[in-house]
């Protein structure tokens, strides 16, 4: 079994309108067709890929399938969609023995939905997508209500739309032209098309408020969440106080570092660039560098905070655990929270400021030092 995909993109998009074809137009930065072509192209079943074009759109779609490493064979449409798609038919490769024809207006085709129509025509000579109807049909005219309409049994086709070649082939030879979609072409040719479970997010752009609806299905398609975690130690040197989350806390020893030594801002910092992949506070700020000498941590914290926007990711919330005998962090946490929350730009319930001895253990218990711990996660909507 050898299937090939037929894209057809050979339209005008007259009902979106625009300085081009929408198949054309970008969507979330990229153009329609690039996106329905790589869906395809990046598909495992799908050994062919012809993409049926108007005569006049060879630089856009060149422009549009840019950086995709393609092995498609293009060929000109027809005046009309199952014009185009009779000409796909003639154009696919030797060897093929299946086809799926899809709507080059339909980007966010899902490869679960390609899979569903390639497994049905094990069984069947012709498969499609469709969504059964669920609101309430009336006929109407002339803005009035003339009477309901059944639903039962009615469904919203989509494409792809699978059928073995020789028979959809036949099919559409034999048929007067005007048919909505190959499903009709097929009906009309007595063959059996299963209905397979459709998609809706698999919509086809057809009026310009198409695109803004498309783009929330793939907003919410990636939507990413991280996690980073971040651990500091800094030592105990002579002096009278320590700065802890931006907040100066009396004690009777200093913290000693390049730095102000801010040991649980660097760990919060180093939890957001972990989050992000981004390397950590060394790798930003060298300690070789003498411009970061004695410097307010906040500027690293606010590095963080920066470089996580500019990719589109908000705090989630962050949980920071700082490890000592001494100094009492309990009755400082509070405004330590409120300063984090203020540098980050995150509402104070999104940070959490604790602190644990390590029962007079190791470094810390012998109040040489402090270490921290933190958490992050960061949610790009
Ligand atoms: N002569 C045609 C007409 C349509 N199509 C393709 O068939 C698909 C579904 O058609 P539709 O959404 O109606 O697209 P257009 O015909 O471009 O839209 P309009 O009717 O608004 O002009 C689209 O990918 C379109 O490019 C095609 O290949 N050849
Ligand atoms: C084939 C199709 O996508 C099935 O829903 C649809 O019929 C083609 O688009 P058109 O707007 O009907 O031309």
């Amino acid at each position: 079994m050898t299937v090939t995909a037929i894209i057809v993109a050979a339209g005008r998009g007259t009902r979106v309108g625009g300085d081009r074809p929408k198949q054309y137009q970008p969507l979330a930065g990229r153009a329609v067709l690039g996106r329905t072509v790589a869906a395809f192209a990046a598909h495992p079943a799908v050994s062919g890929l012809v993409v049926v074009l108007h005569p006049d759109d060879a630089d856009l779609f060149a422009e549009a399938v840019a950086g995709l490493d393609l092995a498609a064979v293009t060929v000109p449409g027809g005046a009309t969609r199952d014009a185009s798609v009779q000409a796909g038919l003639m154009a696919v490769p030797r060897g093929t023995t299946r086809v799926l024809i899809h709507d080059g207006a339909r980007p966010l085709v899902a490869p679960a939905l390609i899979d569903r129509v390639i497994a049905a025509l094990d069984t069947c000579p012709g498969a499609a997508p469709a969504l059964p109807v669920t609101d309430a049909l009336w006929r109407g005219e002339g803005g009035r209500v003339l009477a309901p309409h059944p639903r039962e049994g009615l469904f919203r086709a989509q494409t792809p739309q699978g059928f073995h070649l020789d028979a959809i082939r036949a099919a559409h030879a034999a048929h007067p032209g005007g048919a909505a979609d190959d499903v009709e072409v097929a009906l009309a040719a007595g063959l059996d098309v299963a209905i397979v479970e459709g998609d809706e997010d698999n919509l086809k752009i057809t009026h310009r408020q198409d695109f803004a609806r498309a783009e929330r299905v793939l907003r919410e398609k990636t939507m990413d969440i991280r996690t980073g975690n971040g651990f500091d130690v800094h030592a105990f040197c002579e002096g009278d106080g320590v700065i802890l989350c931006g907040v100066k806390v009396p004690h009777d020893k200093a913290l000693k570092g390049h730095s102000d030594a801010d040991v649980g801002m660097h760990a919060v910092t180093d939890a957001i660039y972990g989050a992000l992949a981004d390397g950590d506070i060394g790798q930003h700020f060298p300690p070789s560098d003498p411009q970061w000498k004695g410097a307010a941590s906040e500027i690293f914290l606010k590095h963080a905070v920066a470089r996580a926007a500019e990719r589109g990711y908000r705090i989630a919330n962050a949980d920071l655990t700082l490890i000592c005998e001494r100094p009492k962090i309990g009755p400082v946490a509070g405004a330590m929270r409120a300063e984090m929350a203020r540098l980050m730009g995150i509402d104070l319930d999104r940070i959490s400021v604790k602190a644990t001895t390590s029962e007079q253990l190791g470094f810390t218990g012998r109040e040489e030092g402090i270490a921290a711990l933190a958490s992050v996660t960061l949610v790009r909507p």
